[in-house]
């Protein structure tokens, strides 16, 4: 049998490791040198020359879809389907199956369900009612991240010692503790107990353990240098003594340390592992020698690494484009500009990835993208219209518009909590089908009869008068103030600022980011309900499925999602210290080399094209900042970058006639976005926007050495600078 083909298409020391025989095998090398390509061969190897059974092997891989590629590359390398036999999947997966498979052992009901992130933290919401515990000092999602953090690290509520006296501590373990208890009872797991319970079943079970360990004759790891400590033990008890495992990993693209991931594990596996052979892939087959270039000299800034060089034989390739951008809609514009022009090429959608480090960023880029017509899809997320905090703020919006209704009531009546419970939302529901009204009108009529108990219907009473002075005090105020008055004075802002973690900071940020949407909100009918309009074009934007759904559609996603993944041309966006780095991780020295990792990442995801784009004024969460260039931008040598500028009008021409009508009434006073004017008071300064028309017509500019201000046009009398 001529299994050469097999290694027909790999480098020798890709063949190396494909067929090496050692019973640890680490491969250990940059992006785009062909790790992933290497463990796919290698199972073909396995099972065609070593007479492995699919059976026996097990693989793990970062995410479902890439579980799902791995299996049709080794389809198509083997020319016949594996069927079930063959374990693929994330860890989180595989854990499932195995609990699936042992459920009584594990002390589990045989219809165990998986508990996601919301329902945990409704589950938790339920605890701390029930231990008293006030939402306002101790938020659940306080409490979801001490549970959450201690089950990554293998720990239950009985490991963690408490010495007493610390009032923090105590409260989280009697929370923890009553999780534990209520999840056994009705047999819940949440994501990190997958893993632990995992980990424990075959801790606790022998003859387990060895069936599975007779039945494996392989064990193989993609992205080794972000498994947890769980995730480890895991591996290690099952392959650690003497069972063949791969790894292949990278440590300069460890991203995900926030998470409980440690790098450690890969200098950790040499120990553990007998025998470990060490494989080094230096040849990157994926991008262009510049866009290679720029990457190794970004993460050459690092200090804590292993060291790796990365090269390649194929072409210099293009220059990277870095754009400046004026402010966030500008790059958003770009951003759409050049994917059309690359559709032109020979590119299609799917082709083409815009990667940025925070959610809240899309929302500027989605506009521009449906603006424009291309559809596009978020991978590993939700669009900005459809997250639940988005959700809830438009809900007070509509019900300041319309009381009637109903989706609105039923999401927004007892969010953030104030007392109204089930059961009053049930008697409300009867109510109003029995009589044929609104919910609304269906609350208002049961706090005028005063059938419900005290408690209830004052808390009833709260959520009305809420409403209404909500109404009222915004009805004279613009669109942004409106919307910034209601997320504060509704208490959703204040509702996820006091839980912890990441999720809930990005969920006040998304919030903020919604000011900005009403700031940059142009309505069609000028002399209509402004705020009507702006509902209804979110309602549009969420609803638009069909771009949503499009097979052949532009890739969005936060540069942590793109780990693994290659696209022929990559758009970076938000390229500006205090975003990326994050502003969270400046100061921190350990912090700031993850974000170069994430940078490094980001830039190796490119195979062909790379452009990177700031905003020199950025509104992000409901603020108008003012960034400079990345760290990491400098960081690459200039001779790759090719710097575009707006007012380079040649390069830019059609950028203008996109801009709204009230800036290109501005423009024709001669005055356009990145004009250089003089002031005769505040100085030299450049033009960053526009607003409004005729008379009223205004201009922000940035001076110099003022900072930035709004100017009434007519009045400014600015001079015209080269
Ligand atoms: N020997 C080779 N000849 C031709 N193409 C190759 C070779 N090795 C890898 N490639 C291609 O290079 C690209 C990168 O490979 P792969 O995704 O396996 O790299 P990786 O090391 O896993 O990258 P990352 O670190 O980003 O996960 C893929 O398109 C792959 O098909
Ligand atoms: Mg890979």
């Amino acid at each position: 049998m001529d299994v050469s083909y097999i290694l027909d298409d790999l480098n020798d020391a890709q063949r190396d490791a494909v067929t090496a025989d050692s019973p640890g095998t680490l491969v250990l090398a940059g992006a785009g040198s062909g790790k992933t390509r290497v463990l796919v061969h290698r199972i073909a190897w396995k099972i065609k020359v070593e007479g492995l059974s699919p059976y026996a092997i097990m693989a793990v891989t970062f995410t479902n879809k890439a579980a799902r590629e791995m299996r049709g590359r080794i389809e198509e390398l083997l020319g016949g389907q594996l069927h079930g036999g063959m374990w693929v999947g994330t860890f989180h997966g595989l854990a499932h199956r195995l609990l699936k498979a042992h459920a009584a052992d594990a002390k589990l009901p045989d219809n165990f369900q998986i508990l996601d992130a919301d329902d945990q933290q409704r589950l938790l919401k339920r605890i701390h009612r029930e231990l008293n515990l006030d939402d306002s000092r101790w938020p659940p999602r306080q409490s979801q991240y001490f549970i959450n953090g201690h089950k990554d690290e293998g720990r239950r509520s009985a490991h963690i010692d408490n010495p007493g006296g610390d009032l923090y501590l105590t409260t989280m373990l009697q929370v923890y503790q009553r999780y534990e208890q209520i999840c056994q009872q009705q047999g819940v797991i949440d994501f990190a107990e997958l893993l632990l319970r995992a980990l424990e079943l075959w801790r606790d079970n022998p003859a387990i353990l060895e069936h599975y360990q007779q039945r494996f004759k392989h064990v193989l790891v993609d992205e080794f240098q972000d498994t947890n400590a769980v995730q480890y033990a895991w591996l290690q008890i099952l392959a650690g003594k003497g069972m063949p495992i791969t790894a292949v990993g990278d440590d300069d693209q460890s991203i995900y340390g926030w998470r409980g991931a440690r790098i450690e594990n890969i200098q950790q596996f040499s120990k553990d592992f007998a025998d470990t052979r060490i494989i080094r892939l230096e040849q990157n087959y994926r991008s262009t020698a510049t866009i290679l270039k720029a990457a190794n000299a970004v993460i050459k800034h690092n200090s804590q690494r292993l060291g790796k060089e990365l090269w390649t034989s194929g072409e210099e390739g293009e220059p990277i484009t870095l754009f400046a951008a004026f402010n966030e809609q500008d790059e958003a514009r770009f951003i759409s500009d050049r994917i059309e022009d690359l559709l032109k090429e020979d590119y299609r959608r799917a082709d083409i990835g815009v990667l940025y480090r925070s959610n809240a960023q899309s929302r500027t880029l989605e506009e521009a993208l449906i603006r424009a017509g291309l559809p596009y899809r978020i991978y590993g997320g939700q669009r900005f219209y459809d997250r639940l905090e988005i959700k809830n703020a438009l809900a007070y919006l509509r019900l300041i518009a319309l009381r009637d209704d109903d989706t609105a009531v039923e999401r927004v009546i007892n969010t953030p909590t104030r007392g109204i419970g089930n059961r009053t939302v049930e008697t409300i529901r009867e109510y109003a089908r029995d009589h044929q009204l609104s919910l609304w009108r269906a609350l208002l009529a049961i706090i005028e009869g005063g059938g419900l108990a005290a408690r209830a219907n004052n808390a009833l009473r709260g959520f009305v008068s809420l409403i209404e002075d909500l109404a009222q005090q915004t009805a004279d105020m613009s669109l942004d103030a409106r919307v910034d008055y209601v997320i504060q004075h509704s208490g959703l802002i204040a509702f996820h600022e006091k839980e912890k973690g990441e999720k809930a900071q990005a969920r006040v940020e998304n919030l903020q980011e919604l000011i900005t949407a009403a700031k940059s909100f142009e309505p069609e009918d000028e002399d209509g309900d402004e705020l009507r309009q702006f509902l209804d074009q979110a309602a549009l934007d969420a609803g638009d499925q069909q771009a949503a759904e499009h097979e052949d559609s532009v890739q969005l996603m936060t540069l942590h999602s793109a780990k693994g993944l290659e696209f022929p041309a990559v758009f970076i966006a938000g390229v500006e210290e205090n975003l990326f780095p994050h502003k969270m991780s400046i100061e921190d020295p350990s912090r700031l080399e993850e974000e170069r990792r994430l940078a490094y990442v980001g830039i190796t995801r490119a195979e062909r094209k790379l452009f990177l784009s700031y905003a020199e004024s950025r509104r992000l969460y409901g603020q108008e900042n003012f960034n400079s260039l990345s760290r990491f931008v400098r960081e690459i040598p200039s001779e790759c970058i090719d710097e575009v500028r707006i007012n380079n009008t040649v390069s830019r021409p059609t950028s203008f006639a996109s801009h709204s009508a009230s800036q290109q009434r501005a423009a024709e006073s001669g005055i356009v976005l990145g004009q250089r004017v003089l002031h005769s008071i505040f100085g030299a300064g450049v033009v960053l926007s526009f607003e409004g028309q005729g008379a009223s017509a205004r201009v922000q500019v940035n001076f110099e050495d003022e900072g930035s201000k709004w100017l009434v046009l007519q009045y400014a009398n600015l001079e015209l600078l080269q």
